[in-house]
């Protein structure tokens, strides 16, 4: 006979979104279920931002080697692979079980498959049929699938992050946000890189004078870009991967040990037949209005990455997770209201923004005040001998305000929170160059870029 559960919530997917719901609404006397079909604690924690910046940190330490060799450094440090993975579990092989636990103390229950929906307020899973007064999608993205001949041996992020040997040469198609920080971090551990992408540029969310700055450096520390470039198809070799591709009207292959997605991440949601459910969705997500409830079955909410109302990167999904919360405990009352959200490549240097870009400044505001420049002469960059600082400042003539900021150097993930909050609180740079910051400090240039 079939089991029947009721939940007053239903929370679909463990990461920050995901427990983060689970856990207040457990702490707040609901009684929750939640589920996820991989191991517990989501994609940043497992597999994502805090696995690669542990990895990225033998790299940091390289770049400020190398950048003062022979200024006071006489030899360079030699990278290890294998023990930085060693250190790196120590921190990831903890995270599903400990999620597990911290959910089971609040009471909640955990299912370890996919849910689909059957009706509107009906789930089915681990054969039981469950009913709900909320489901909370919070499933987060996926690698996008890529359907060329071959694609089958493509690898992903994920399986890069837990490599026990990093191999000789790689390949990545894509050169976005994963493609750039992990051909950054492979070159340093000594891998030979090429970026395969099919536009005529990387990181097109990103201010393009920095970008074609940033491509400068990576390819003087041995990085290959190929642009404008279409995959035909995959082989298998004995030792490497055959990629063939379309290059200015030729066809072209190049070979590597190992050749990896990474051409973008899309929502996922084709495991959860969202249709039965009447769960309205697009190529972004799931559908959802401004209390992230779904637009066509309002006993949904969906939060994270999976909405369509995200940019995907950790410090929203946490924020819309609060949302989600409240209005699940005090009924729908708080809006979604997103303060600008800072994003950073963690290349080395960092390329970090925040606010409008030039073109969205410019088409906002009447007159925009850019200051942009590459500097070489400014003390930080001659003490560190950095290659590469430049910025990007967008500035409101009228009210001399700063709506937005790119900039492209060392420390540029931590400088770039301080116009997060010059941008948020409507700081004018008047007010920002009248701050005192510590000197000398990168911190301290932002009033000069001003
Ligand atoms: C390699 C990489 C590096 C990144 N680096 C950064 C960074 O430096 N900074 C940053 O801000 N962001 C970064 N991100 C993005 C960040 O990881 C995400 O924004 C964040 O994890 C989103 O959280 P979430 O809870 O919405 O989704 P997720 O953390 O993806 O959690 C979703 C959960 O749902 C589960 N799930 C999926 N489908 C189903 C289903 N059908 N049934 C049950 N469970 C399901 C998944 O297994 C997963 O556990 C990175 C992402 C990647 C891939
Ligand atoms: N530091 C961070 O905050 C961080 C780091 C990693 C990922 N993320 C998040 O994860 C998301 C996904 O990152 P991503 O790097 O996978 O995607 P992305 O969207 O940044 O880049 C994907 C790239 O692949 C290219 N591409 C797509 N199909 C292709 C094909 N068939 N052949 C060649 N090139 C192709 C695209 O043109 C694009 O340039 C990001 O948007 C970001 O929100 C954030």
């Amino acid at each position: 006979m079939m089991e029947y559960k009721e939940y007053d919530v239903f929370v679909i997917g463990s990461g920050v979104a995901g427990r983060y719901v689970a856990r207040t609404c457990a702490s707040a006397g609901l009684s929750v279920a939640i589920a996820d079909n991989r191991e517990f604690g989501g994609t940043c924690a497992n597999r994502g931002c805090d696995p690669k910046k542990i990895i990225l940190g033998p790299t940091e330490v390289f770049d400020l080697a190398d950048n003062l060799s022979q200024k006071g450094i006489s030899s360079l440090p030699e990278l290890n692979w294998e023990a930085n993975q060693k250190f790196k579990k120590k921190f990831t092989d903890k995270i599903p079980a400990g999620t597990e636990n911290q959910l089971k103390e609040l009471g909640v229950t955990l299912y370890h498959q996919s849910p689909k929906f059957l009706d509107k307020h009906t789930l089915s899973v681990e054969g039981k049929t469950i009913t709900a007064k909320n489901i909370v999608i919070a499933t987060g993205q996926i690698p996008r699938t890529l359907t060329m001949e071959g694609a089958h041996f493509l690898k992903t992020s994920a399986d890069f992050l837990k490599l026990s040997k990093l191999p000789k040469s790689m390949v990545f198609i894509g050169a976005g946000y994963i493609g750039l920080e992990f051909a950054h971090m492979a070159t340093r551990y000594g891998c030979q890189v090429t970026l395969i992408e099919q536009g005529p540029s990387a990181l097109n969310a990103f201010d393009s004078d920095l970008v074609s700055e940033l491509i400068s450096v990576s390819e003087k520390l041995g990085i290959r870009f190929i642009f404008n470039a279409e995959i035909s198809s995959i082989e298998k070799l004995n030792k490497n991967c055959r990629v063939n591709y379309k290059h200015e009207g030729k066809n072209e292959s190049i070979k590597a040990r190992m050749v990896l997605n990474t051409a973008g991440r899309v929502p996922a949601i084709t495991e959860l037949s969202l249709e039965k459910g009447g769960v309205s969705f697009s190529k972004k997500g799931v559908e959802v209005n401004k209390f992230l409830q779904n637009t066509t079955n309002n006993k949904v909410y969906a939060c994270g990455d999976v909405s369509d109302h995200s940019v995907p990167l950790t410090p929203l999904s946490g924020i819309e997770a609060k949302i989600v919360a409240e209005n699940i405990i005090h009924g729908n009352k708080t809006e979604i209201n997103v303060p600008n959200v800072p994003s950073t490549v963690f290349t080395l240097p960092n390329l970090a923004s925040v606010g409008l870009s030039e073109d969205e400044a410019k088409k906002r505001y009447n007159n925009v005040i850019v200051k942009h420049e590459f500097v070489s002469d400014w003390f930080n960059v001659k003490r560190s001998n950095e290659k590469a600082y430049g910025y990007k400042i967008l500035i409101n003539e009228r009210t001399d305000e700063i709506v937005g900021a790119h900039i492209l150097g060392p420390y540029a993930s931590e400088t770039i929170n301080l116009f997060t909050m010059a941008i948020n609180l409507k700081l004018t740079t008047e007010a920002v160059k009248n701050m005192i910051f510590t000197y000398p400090s990168w911190a301290n240039d932002i009033k000069s870029m001003l």
